[in-house]
């Protein structure tokens, strides 16, 4: 009887620890090889205390979709009120142990993260593929930037420092370059890693903890990435995610101990954001939409010029903030410019895309599908002429006819007050417009609400920089378009957002200035 009582004991002791190995094995394994109509998503996708965690109640779940497929990934409940308090909490607690680690030692835990998200870069990509619809060449360049963007934070969190301030009488004083504490990240679906990144991998190198919330639509890689810190070594807590839409992230925005809200998506939102915080006098960076412009001028390199404006507009389907999607060629070179960038924008391969060759994948849902191709016909209402494109694409793969594809498209005759001209449409639709005279174009390239990024084409020198002086933005592209990077700030004017991130200038974004003053004599009172 006691043998065999023990042997029952080892046998479910045995069970017991291989669950346990299953539920703890990195989520990115249970993925491994992921394909395009084969993901199955059983693990939970919220991450706080340094676990996985299911959310309480799946009665309000939103279906998660595969865009290339239309196939549904999963159902996904929001995080309530608790769960948001636990994963803030877990936050706070982090953040005590975390923000007293010198940079050296928060630089060498960020390393080993950049280390095994590399390892890993390709398995990533194609998660990245399976949740957003872009190809795996532009997946595997995304989370190549996200490997560069933690190096580059674990490379500045040694150098983050003070300075000392001589004052008269021999006193003086210094300042103490603080975290901020608990930092909120709400991400929108374009670059869904990348988003995470550069906001958690600064955070988290001035000694800060985050809980980030990714959008809705794309919410798998960012739980990968809670749990590549966590292999890395960050503390518990440090890094969390919670899943949800508008209620979760308010919810996120209003919580008592979150000391700043960086939030990516459209400007709407980013308003409501922004007030949100204000009630709590939180600190707030937004990085929102925006409607750029691209100038072309007739002495431009034209295969350069070309090259860039399809850069400019058709990366990830043309769901990318920063885009050049108002394009104005000077005059004399439009019908130039116009037959060589249609003959290209033919040539751009859509379907399947996880396929080296494919150059064009699906965007991002059947709603946002439906609202790019209906601007495409507003936009000939209006006037504008299709010279290619705009039309619902079926690739021949059976597996990808329910996917929400759409062939790239070039509008000519377009004005100013057409609506594909002022509106973000997040799709690929490249407006263009002739134009005659440098104040001119300028004029009306400064003619919007927005002011994220714009781009100059020319091979006069004094011209590119008076023009880059002269545009209300806050990226300016000389003869070349979307060569974005870590190294260099990345942040908007006007309704386009307030804020920076990238480059060193996202470390006053995440820390605060304290100020010592240091008496070195006796106290002269008046008193
Ligand atoms: N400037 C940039 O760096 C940048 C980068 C990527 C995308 N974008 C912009 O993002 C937009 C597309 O993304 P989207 O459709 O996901 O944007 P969105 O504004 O609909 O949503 C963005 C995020 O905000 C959350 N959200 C929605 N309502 C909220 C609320 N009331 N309170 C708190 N959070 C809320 C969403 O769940 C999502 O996570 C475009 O306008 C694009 O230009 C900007």
């Amino acid at each position: 009887m006691h043998a065999r009582l023990l042997r029952h004991f080892f046998f479910f002791f045995f069970l017991r620890q291989k669950f346990l190995k299953m539920s703890q094995q990195p989520l990115l394994q249970l993925l491994h090889n992921a394909s395009l109509g084969s993901l199955e998503l059983k693990e939970p996708l919220n991450f706080w205390c340094g676990a996985r965690v299911q959310a309480r109640s799946a009665g309000n779940a939103e279906p998660v979709y595969e865009p290339a497929t239309g196939r549904v990934l999963c159902d996904l409940p929001p995080c309530g009120a608790e769960e948001v308090d636990q994963a803030v909490r877990s936050a706070h607690a982090a953040y005590l142990k975390w923000s007293r680690l010198s940079g050296m030692e928060r630089g060498r835990v960020l390393l080993e993260a950049a280390r095994i998200m590399r390892e890993r870069l390709v398995d990533i990509a194609k998660v990245e593929v399976v949740n957003n619809g872009k190809t795996l060449t532009e997946a595997k360049g995304n989370i190549h930037m996200a490997v560069q963007g933690i190096e580059y934070f674990a490379g500045i969190a040694p150098t983050l420092a003070g300075q000392h301030i001589q004052m008269p009488g021999g006193c003086f004083a210094y300042t103490r370059r603080e975290p901020l504490g608990v930092c909120v990240g709400i991400g929108a679906w374009n670059f869904p890693l990348v988003l995470a990144v550069m906001k958690s991998a600064p955070a988290l190198a001035c000694g800060n903890a985050m809980v980030y919330k990714p959008s809705p639509m794309a919410p798998i890689t960012a739980v990968i990435l809670a749990e590549i810190y966590k292999e890395a070594g960050v503390p518990d807590g440090l890094f969390n995610v919670v899943q949800g839409g508008a209620e979760t992230g308010s919810l996120l925005c209003h919580h008592p101990m979150v000391a700043k809200v960086s939030f990516t998506g459209s400007v709407p939102t980013g308003k409501k954001v922004m007030e949100m915080a204000a009630k709590g006098v939180k600190q707030v960076t937004l990085e929102l939409g925006g409607k750029s412009p691209l100038i072309i001028f007739k002495d431009c390199e034209l295969e350069n010029a070309v090259k860039g404006a399809l850069m400019a507009n058709f990366l990830t389907q043309g769901q990318v903030c920063c885009n050049g999607t108002r394009v104005y060629v000077q005059r004399d070179i439009l019908p130039q410019f116009l037959e060589e960038v249609v003959k290209r924008t033919k040539a751009i391969a859509v379907g399947d895309p996880m396929l080296d060759g494919t150059r064009m994948g699906a965007l991002i849902s059947r709603p946002q599908l439906d609202k790019v191709l209906g601007f495409v016909k507003e936009a000939q209402k209006q006037g504008a002429r299709v010279l290619c494109g705009g039309e619902p694409f079926v690739p021949s793969d059976p597996k990808l006819k329910g996917g929400y594809f759409m062939s790239p498209c070039v509008l000519d005759n377009c004005r100013d007050d057409m609506t594909c001209v002022k509106e973000e449409i997040f799709g690929p639709v490249m407006s263009v417009m002739p134009f005659d005279t440098e104040e001119e174009v300028l004029q009306r390239a400064n003619n919007t609400t927005f002011g994220l990024a714009s781009g100059v084409f020319t091979r006069d020198v004094a011209r590119a920089h008076r023009v880059a002086e002269n545009l209300q933005a806050g990226t300016c592209f000389i003869n070349n378009y979307n060569t974005n990077s870590v190294v260099v700030p990345f942040g908007g004017y006007k309704m386009s957002g307030i804020g920076k991130e990238n480059g060193q200038a996202v470390i006053e974004y995440y820390t605060q200035l304290k100020t010592v003053v240091v008496e070195m004599g006796d106290v002269q009172s008046l008193f």
